[in-house]
């Protein structure tokens, strides 16, 4: 298990940038993920990582060794990438074996870490297939063995399951998850899925436009986005404009529209955001987190009325849009003893105060 630091790392392409001022610590067997729409710079990322690019300033250095000029073939990572890249004309047995027969490795040593490494994905057994000879699934397994065969201190995946359907990108996840924790290897993911991000990460790094926009176990980055970017990438939020009125105690009391207050606590605020009278603010709030108000109290506090727009009833939940005074209102409920909304009914809302986030 090995640690990975980079320090103030910036990737320039001539002029165009492709991360700046990266700077962050992968703790020692952490499931770590680079997050962001394309374009973000998480490929740059990792192939300074992986030593396929060099960056134009900073440093990267694993554990104790600085490794920013290393070549990859000296790093002992072992890397997975979105199309596999595997040698279609050798079997699987060749591939996996690719690593150590390039370090030189003994005939009998290499039989038995290659059997050993396509245990660990479960395709024992498939050693003498041709890759065109396997599922899509099967191909990202042998390239998961042949990262994983000459036992390296860091994997680095670059979004292994983008080209596998919706069933078999959920199997692969769970598998990767396994190896990870049963082998307990620093891992470095990169995806721009963020569902998949979520599930699987201990950490994880949003970026945007090539800087880091925030860093975070799952459950922070989810309850406490920074900004308004990393509140609309990660899940669904409502996103509302509004004019802090009045401060009461720990109460703070926002004006989203000419006939509705709503009120928040004063402390669940991102980080630069300061809420003073008179002072704009975006209030996130989360679909799942409006709840249907009993309809005999329609005036009491954060309840009002929603049109709705469109329902979708999904088996698990119904997922609401509605209309709100012109505004947008996305509500989610558990499908339990809920009555299902038809376009144009009107349903009382309410938003528990806890659960209103202010961004700046
Ligand atoms: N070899 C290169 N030469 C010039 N510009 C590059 C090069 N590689 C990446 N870039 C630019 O750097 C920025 C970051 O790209 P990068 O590939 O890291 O993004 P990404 O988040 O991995 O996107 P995707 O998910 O589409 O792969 C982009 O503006 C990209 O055009």
């Amino acid at each position: 298990m090995i640690e990975v630091a980079l320090e103030h790392v910036t990737k320039q392409f001539g002029k165009v940038s492709g991360v700046q001022d990266v700077h962050i610590r992968i703790k020692p067997g952490e499931f770590f993920t680079f997050l962001g729409p394309s374009g973000c710079g998480k490929t740059t990322t990792l192939r300074m990582i992986a030593g396929f690019y060099y960056p134009t300033s900073g440093r990267i250095v694993f554990g104790n060794q600085d490794v920013t000029t290393v070549p990859p073939h000296k790093r002992n990572t072992g890397m997975v990438f979105q199309n596999y890249a595997l040698f279609p004309h050798l079997t699987v047995f060749e591939n996996v074996a690719f690593g150590l027969q390039v370090r030189k490795r003994p005939k009998d040593e290499r039989l038995q870490r290659v059997e050993r490494a396509l245990q660990q994905v479960h395709l024992q057994g498939y050693g003498n297939r041709r890759i065109d000879q396997l599922s899509g699934g099967q191909q990202q397994r042998v390239a998961l063995a042949r990262a994983l065969v000459i036992e390296p201190n860091i994997l680095l995946l670059d979004e292994p399951l983008s080209n596998l359907d919706a069933k078999l990108r959920e199997e692969t996840r769970l598998e990767i998850k396994r190896l990870q924790l049963e082998s307990g290897i620093t891992t470095i993911y990169v995806t721009h899925d963020q569902a998949e991000a979520m599930a699987m990460s201990d950490r994880i790094m949003v970026m945007q436009g090539g800087v880091v926009q925030q860093v975070g176990k799952p459950e922070e980055i989810y309850n406490r986005p920074i900004n308004r970017f990393v509140a609309s990438f990660i899940g669904e939020s409502n996103l509302w404009n509004g004019t802090v009125e009045r401060i009461e105690g720990d109460q703070v009391y926002v004006r989203v529209s000419p006939d509705l207050v709503l009120s928040g606590l004063l402390n669940h605020t991102a980080p630069n955001c300061h809420l003073a009278v008179g002072a704009q603010t975006t209030l996130s709030i989360r679909p799942e987190a409006v709840r249907e108000a009993q309809s005999e109290s329609p005036q009491s506090e954060n309840t009002f009325l929603a049109k709705v727009v469109i329902a979708e009833f999904t088996g698990v939940n119904v997922n609401y849009l509605t209309d709100v005074s012109n505004k947008p209102l996305k509500a989610m409920f558990v499908n339990q003893g809920h009555q299902v909304r038809q376009r144009d009914d009107t349903l009382a809302m309410h938003i528990p105060k806890e659960s209103i986030y202010f961004l700046e």
